[in-house]
């Protein structure tokens, strides 16, 4: 499969490039100026450094501050699909602002929560404190390059998500019978629903097989969701109403689901391959970016073949798939991928990922397709904040 480049002016080829490969295999590699070959090779080597040197070389004092249990701003150690022997580490961010909890404050305060109840979990800030103590040029030159690709990321996303409304032909909201021309397009519908730039960008590290250090669990992969239908391209909004759905346990990004069609040809590791380092799973995000490991080892699941399919590294481009927000939204015409990773080598593995999320108090309203009937659509609206980690 080859690449397909983006930029910040909507190609209509691009755009539909992009959501076939989506359909047809689940993921899409991207090329776009905001993330340079330079860029992409510095934050993968400097997000393995911090495994193998920075993070080793931190006190137990400061390795406890950078702890999280939420899998949020932090580090954290989580246990996949091998065991607890086997466990992967995480370090993740957000936003690098010095609030932070003014991205998620308003929802959780119109969901009813207490304040005392979410504000000391939203309100943390990125941990770089502890790195920076202890090693300054190297703790620096990480940050800032996580920070650098963050910000790229997000920029790739918006365009990503621009091509994708401009592929499902997504028609702007009409006020008071204004009159728009047929081939109109809100280009800017899903980013819209972005614009806190609340993401979440994970650097994981898979050691060796047998390598890693024993400790208690801190996160666990869990949670579900169900089967929608495909059907033709162009969608149109539903107006919104519907009561909100109740919040549903979704663990950080990647939640189980058992769903999706893909075509390539089979690989014939059995699901329960004592090489499967984090299971199968369909990613809590509207899309993702992977910064994939050159050894490879990401798998996505073809359901019709039931079967996983060994996805190839492209070293020069990010691997995008879709998430389950996107395929709410689309009513599953996008479907979010379900996928895992496998140990491929005797190597250890670093990748990088850019959990692209919607605001908090997004308001997701599944699409019609064309040749639904509004009176007999079922999907209701939600907030976005409902179906993510709740923060207790
Ligand atoms: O490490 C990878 O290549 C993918 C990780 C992943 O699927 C996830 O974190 O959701
Ligand atoms: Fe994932």
């Amino acid at each position: 499969m080859s690449s397909v480049c983006l930029c910040k002016t909507v190609s209509r080829a691009a755009a539909n490039e992009l959501v076939d490969a989506l359909q047809a295999h689940g993921y899409c590699y991207l090329k776009h100026d905001a993330v340079s070959p330079t860029l992409l090779k510095e934050v993968k080597t400097r997000g393995r450094n911090f495994f193998t040197s920075l993070y080793p070389s931190l006190s137990e004092f400061h390795k406890e501050s950078l702890r999280t249990e939420m899998g949020y701003r932090g580090f954290y150690r989580y246990v996949g699909a091998s065991g607890r022997d086997d466990a992967i580490d995480c370090f993740s961010i957000g936003r690098d602002i010095h609030d932070p909890q003014r991205l998620r404050q308003d929802y959780y305060a119109s969901a009813g929560w207490e304040s005392s109840e979410y504000m000391p979990k939203i309100s943390r800030v990125n941990p770089w404190g502890p790195l920076l103590e202890v090693s300054p040029n190297a703790g620096r030159e990480f940050q800032q390059t996580l920070l650098t690709y963050y910000d790229a990321c997000h920029e790739v996303s918006m365009d990503a998500l621009r091509h994708i409304a401009c592929a499902l032909g997504i028609k702007p909201a009409q006020n008071n019978g204004e009159q728009l021309p047929d081939d109109a397009i809100d280009e800017d519908y899903f980013v819209s629903n972005h614009s806190k730039r609340d993401h979440n960008l994970e650097v994981k590290f898979y050691p060796q097989l047998g390598r890693v250090a024993r400790s208690k669990p801190i996160a666990e992969v869990r949670g579900a969701s169900e089967k929608n239908p495909t059907g033709p391209k162009v969608l149109r909004r539903k107006t919104a109403s519907a009561e909100p759905l109740l919040p549903m346990a979704a663990a950080s990004p990647g939640s189980s689901t058992d769903r999706s069609a893909r075509n390539a040809s089979p690989s014939t590791t059995p699901a329960s391959s004592p090489l499967v380092r984090l299971d199968k799973h369909s990613d809590l995000s509207t899309i993702t970016l992977l910064a994939q490991d050159v050894m490879g080892g990401l798998e996505v699941y073809d359901e019709t073949k039931e079967a996983f399919i060994e996805v190839p590294v492209l070293e020069d481009a990010l691997l995008m798939n879709a998430g389950m927000f996107l395929e709410r939204w689309t009513d599953g015409f996008i479907e979010a991928t379900p996928h895992r990773v496998r140990s491929v080598g005797t190597e250890d593995r670093c990748s990088v990922v850019f959990f692209c999320f919607p605001n908090h108090d997004a308001v997701i309203d599944p699409m019609l397709q064309a040749n639904d009937n509004p009176a007999l659509a079922q999907a209701a609206s939600f907030t976005a904040g409902d179906m993510m980690p709740p923060v207790v």
